[in-house]
């Protein structure tokens, strides 16, 4: 008999139950992140926002990751102490974070108050957001390791794309709701972010759950042979993180990230101001079209993540994913294609490409990195992603004030020609196709099985 066999990870109802308290928590991170983003014009015109403050507010988001290093700290942490205290503290810091952001938008302070040059409202707000930022990463490299842990030699990347498309309900929340719960508190703009604060906190208790999952996998795993991965034997070392670094593979794989990932998530951030802008939408209804976006993405990415483990193909699925980002943004940036219609099935497409890269590109950094790296090798690709997070909103935010405003000085309502910052995302796209095939040429030398399916026959 197969000892390995009596292990909880190899029971289908336990690794998938550990799925759902984890994609839980993560959702209501999701959620939270991208809460403000259908709000842009809300809080230009009622809360006196430029678009330099919040784009350089959306920055905060990797303040703390990018320049305190605190994804790496976390990786380190997770690694020496395991996920089930990283993940409650990632989550712990998560509600500290929203909570801090809540009571910035939701107070008013003497005008000219100021931090760092924004009014002290944004500056509050910014520093809430970077420490949200700092625990939704934290839980996210937490939560990658936790997959590979109940689920290598399974449907691992079917279970990272489930887990990603319920994270995703998140963003679709995010785009759909905020400005309808405004309405409905009669303008209260600070409404949508206490109702995510309330996810938040029900998402940290969930957690609780998965750590009693946790501990019985644990001991499950210490009667088996080889099965012996319990969290406190994977420690973090220096050395570790040299085999990383000397990895090609991973440099490629994390330069790829930051490219495609820095064309999709700022741009959902402005998304809806940007629909309203060239579209002509409706301010009520343009976060609707942002919002199909995430829902593509929620049967795609599993059943690109259920091909990859059965087919193979991994590297051509980021390919091709890259690919369609250049076309759906240098349609974008067109200048006088203003259809809905085709706004709509751009977005769809959008969708199709968010879902075929995510799916092939984090299962393929556990056949790149060995297991006991990973917790460091997730770390560092989102720290070097967070790079992109950070600036790229920012760097939006700046060329909209300074190049892009159409509307007369003093204009009631400003306005954007959103060409140049479409331009800027299509450019993203072009060097993600470039590293896509660099990482393919680098799988066919280095033999890592990026085009082999993931299942064991
Ligand atoms: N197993 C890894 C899954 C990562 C999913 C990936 N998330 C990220 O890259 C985060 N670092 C940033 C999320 C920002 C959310 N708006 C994803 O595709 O969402």
């Amino acid at each position: 008999m197969n000892t390995a066999q009596k292990s909880l990870r190899d029971k289908p109802v336990a690794r998938w139950s550990a799925l759902i308290i984890v994609s839980i928590t993560m959702f209501c991170g999701y959620f939270f992140t991208d809460v403000m983003s259908p709000l842009k014009p809300l809080l230009e015109k009622d809360l006196g926002w430029t678009s330099g403050d919040y784009g350089w507010f959306t920055s905060a988001y990797g303040w703390f990751n990018v320049f305190f290093f605190m994804l790496f700290i976390g990786g380190i942490i997770l690694d020496k102490v395991g996920a089930r205290i990283t993940g409650l503290l990632a989550s712990g810091i998560m509600v500290i974070g929203a909570s801090l952001k809540y009571y910035a938008i939701a107070n008013t302070f003497p005008e000219g108050a100021t931090i760092l040059g924004h009014s002290k409202q944004v500056a509050l707000a910014a520093l809430g957001f970077a420490i949200f930022g700092t625990g939704v990463e934290i839980m996210g490299i937490t939560v990658s390791k936790i997959i590979v842990r109940w689920f290598k030699g399974y449907e691992m990347a079917l279970a990272m794309g489930l887990q990603v498309a319920v994270a995703r309900i998140g963003t679709l929340l995010a785009m759909a709701a905020p400005l309808r719960i405004v309405d409905y508190f009669h303008g209260n703009i600070a409404a949508p972010l206490a109702f995510c604060l309330v996810l938040l906190i029900i998402g940290f208790l969930s957690y609780f759950v998965y750590i009693v999952m946790d501990k019985k996998l644990e001991a499950s795993m210490e009667k088996v042979e080889d099965g012996q991965e319990s969290d406190s034997e994977e420690g973090f070392s220096f050395k570790d993180l040299k085999a990383v670094f000397a990895n090609r593979g991973f440099w490629y794989i994390a330069i790829l990230c930051v490219l495609f990932y820095s064309s999709v998530f700022p741009f959902l951030k402005y998304a809806t101001d940007f629909f309203i802008n060239k579209f002509g939408m409706a301010p009520e209804r343009a976060g609707d079209l942002p919002g199909l976006l995430p829902l593509g993405t929620l049967f795609l990415t599993p059943i690109f993540g259920g091909i990859y483990d059965k087919v193979g193909k991994g590297a051509t699925i980021m390919i091709i994913g890259s690919i369609l980002l250049v076309l759906i943004h240098g349609l974008f940036a067109v200048e006088g294609l203003t259809n809905v219609t085709l706004a709509v099935i751009l977005v769809l497409l959008l969708g199709v490409a968010l879902s075929l890269v995510p799916s092939a590109m984090w299962p393929s950094v556990a056949k790149i990195i060995p297991e006991k790296q990973l917790g460091t090798a997730f770390s560092m690709i989102f720290w070097v992603q967070n790079w992109g997070l950070m600036g790229v909103p920012l760097l939006i935010g700046v060329v909209l004030e300074k190049f892009c405003i159409t509307s007369a000085p003093g204009a009631e309502k400003v306005t954007y020609n959103y060409h140049i910052p479409m331009l800027i995302f299509m450019g993203f796209g072009v060097l993600s196709v470039v590293f896509a095939f660099l990482l393919k040429n680098a799988d066919k030398k280095k033999g890592y099985g990026l085009e082999l399916p993931n299942m064991k026959k």
